[in-house]
């Protein structure tokens, strides 16, 4: 395996789908070993073991002490997987990451213009949130933003399918618990946190 310059959501989800063909466990918790910590895994019954090298897309552990082996099983009756050996950027693996752009709206992107803004490195293209970033810097305030993705940008001239608001609106409703709870979770531990500056 070589190291990807990025990992995409299309190589994501080749990997789970592959894990998920490969056993029925759908873990709740998931726990990524440190050095020296891989015994962890062994607390997990029933195991399931896959080496990092037979799983597609995955990365490989370099680093002394990890054995790359993701292992599936169940720790106190709840399903988990444990990961013995984690990724670090200093092994030359690149951290996922999305490049937003905005554009003016409120007409929705054309297929070309779709075209151009993936040409030049955007993932997910939006209508807001810069603009609103970029003033509350400038006002001086930290910023956490979120965006929710809540639709597939139209790329090919075959395609039947647009861009619309109903489908934003209608993810919007489909993510409002998770995002809630997300937000929420985010404000405790602000609040717990004296990083105030
Ligand atoms: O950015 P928010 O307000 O979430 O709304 C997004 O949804 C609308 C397009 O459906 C646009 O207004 C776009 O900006
Ligand atoms: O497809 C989109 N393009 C631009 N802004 C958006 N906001 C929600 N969906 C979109």
């Amino acid at each position: 395996n070589q190291t990807p310059e990025c990992y995409s959501y299309e190589d994501c989800k080749a990997t789970a789908d592959w894990l998920l063909s490969q056993t029925d466990i759908r873990p709740l918790v998931g726990i990524v070993c440190g050095s020296g910590l891989g015994g962890l895994a062994n607390m997990l019954k029933d195991q399931v073991v896959f080496n990092y090298k037979d799983i597609p897309n995955f990365p490989q552990s370099t680093v002394h002490g990890h054995a790359g082996r993701l292992v599936f099983g169940t720790l106190k009756g709840r399903p988990c997987i444990c990961m013995q050996g984690r990724f670090h950027i200093y092994e030359g693996y690149p951290l996922q990451k999305g490049v937003y752009c905005v554009l003016g709206g409120p007409s929705f992107e054309t297929i070309a213009e779709c075209r151009m803004l993936h040409r030049m490195g955007a993932d997910a293209v939006g209508m807001s949130t810069v603009h609103e970033a970029i003033t509350a810097r400038h006002c001086g305030m930290r910023v956490f933003a979120l965006s929710l993705i809540t639709n597939q940008a139209v790329m090919d001239y075959e395609s039947k399918e647009k861009a619309n608001h109903e489908e934003v609106l209608q993810t919007g409703k489909d993510r409002a618990m998770q995002l809630e709870q997300l937000v929420s979770t985010i404000v405790i531990r602000i609040e717990h946190s004296n990083n105030y500056a």
